[in-house]
């Protein structure tokens, strides 16, 4: 698929997939501007995500996270790095699959997400006991939806973030 001159990508992908970190590392690669919508959120709330999420509840970020990716589709040659749960909404999911944007799926298993978020203390959907089973759970019920939506998509396996953006970046600017 030729990479649109101006053309957004749209990275998704779970927890931890490497969207915001790999997403900045691409778009300084491919010469676009990087944004993320959980950043964007927490800019034009002045609050982190977690709070968020304890004073509006899951529904109320998510809606949230429907307007800012519905104002971020709207910019040009971006590289748009979303939340990990960006597909869980109808409404997003066709915004992704209308969009004349190229969407990109990070693919991670739950072990590597174990491994890089075992310090985290920001994403809510995190916090507590049973990590592992509730990234089974949301990976079985979430892995479904990413591919649905999805142009192309990239497992990270033993990748570094580094490693990463250079492979998605490499593909995308191929010649064909
Ligand atoms: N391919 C990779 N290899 C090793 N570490 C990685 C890789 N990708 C990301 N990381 C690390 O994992 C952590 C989480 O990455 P990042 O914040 O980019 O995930 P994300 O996909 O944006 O997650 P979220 O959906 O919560 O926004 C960071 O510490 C980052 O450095
Ligand atoms: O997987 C999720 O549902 C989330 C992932 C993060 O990017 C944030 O958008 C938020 O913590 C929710
Ligand atoms: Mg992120």
């Amino acid at each position: 698929m030729p990479l649109k001159k101006n053309a957004n990508i749209i990275l998704i992908g779970p927890m931890g997939a490497g969207k915001t970190t790999v997403g900045k590392q691409l778009a300084m690669r491919l010469g676009k501007t990087f944004c993320d919508v959980d950043q964007e959120l927490e800019k034009r709330t002045g609050v982190p995500v977690n709070l968020i999420f304890d004073i509006e509840k899951e529904a109320g970020f998510r809606l949230r996270e429907t307007a800012m990716l519905t104002e971020l589709l709207q910019r040009e040659n971006c590289i748009i790095a979303t939340g990990g749960g960006v597909v869980v909404t109808d409404e997003n999911r066709q915004l992704l699959a209308q969009t004349p944007h190229t969407v990109v799926y990070l693919k991670t298993a739950v072990k590597h997400q174990l491994k890089r978020l075992k310090r985290d203390k920001q994403r809510p959907l995190l916090q507590g006991a049973g990590r592992r089973e509730r990234l089974m759970k949301l990976a079985k019920e979430r892995n479904p939806l990413y591919e649905s939506v999805a142009d192309l998509s990239f497992a990270s396996g033993r990748n570094s973030a580094y490693g990463m953006a250079q492979k998605i970046a490499d593909y995308l600017t191929r010649d064909r």
